[in-house]
């Protein structure tokens, strides 16, 4: 039996094989990516570099020696990866664990191809059991609480978390996500919501699954 740790290092290093040579790799934030990232190090002279979606992976892959582009100095970007809190069979995601929702998504956005590396324990039928992360300016947040409420959901402020962006992350819980794509732009239409977590309307192109009987690639 394998752990979620083994199975979190086999995708890490299935998605290797996903990396263009000479490339500007777009890197996600989480505990898979951190895995990713020490074997992206492996091949480093391959790629030109990488752009990163947190401090937190900018500090990985600079103690790599693994250069890191601004995204403004960088027009597009072959291939994005990163983990999720869960994903479906669509390939929609709910993403922002880690609190880096925000620049995920932009950086997702401008990928040709959006990576998503996981664990089979975050492939699940329907997406909402994990509770929906939101990044919230401070000033809105319970103006923003209330319009949750409105939409059945139970919002949460994630205690002593400020984002990279300076902003606040209300968790919602409750939600009925049948249709991801109109409820993350429903969502994302609130005033004083930076992102919400919901990421099917940029969706995975390909998901890179760690399975106890081997890593399957789903597209
Ligand atoms: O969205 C994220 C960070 O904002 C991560 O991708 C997500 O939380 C999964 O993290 P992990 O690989 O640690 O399970």
């Amino acid at each position: 039996m394998l752990t979620q740790d083994q199975l979190k290092l086999a995708v890490a290093q299935k998605a290797l094989e996903f990396v263009p040579d000479d490339c500007i790799v777009g890197v996600g934030t989480g505990s898979t990516v951190n895995l990713f990232i020490e074997e992206l190090a492996t091949i480093k002279g391959r790629i030109k570099g990488a752009v990163s979606s947190s401090e937190a992976s900018t500090a990985r892959l600079k103690a790599h020696h693994i250069p890191v582009f601004e995204l403004n100095e960088v027009e597009k970007l072959e291939v994005y990866i990163d983990g999720a809190d869960e994903i479906n069979h669509h390939l929609h995601m709910i993403k922002g664990g880690g609190a880096a929702l925000t620049r995920e998504k932009i950086v997702a956005s401008v990928a040709d191809q959006f990576i998503c590396i996981a664990d089979e324990s975050k492939y699940v039928l329907k997406l909402g059991k994990f509770p929906l992360p939101i990044e919230v300016i401070p000033m809105a947040r319970s103006s923003v609480a209330r319009q949750l409420v409105a939409l059945g959901g139970h919002p949460e402020l994630r205690q002593g978390v400020v984002t990279d962006n300076g902003n606040l992350i209300l968790d919602v819980h409750g939600l009925t996500i049948n249709t991801p794509v109109e409820l993350e732009e429903a969502i994302n239409h609130i005033a004083g919501v930076v992102t919400c977590g919901l990421f099917a309307r940029r969706r995975a192109d390909v998901l890179v699954l760690g399975r106890q009987d081997g890593v399957e690639v789903i597209r």
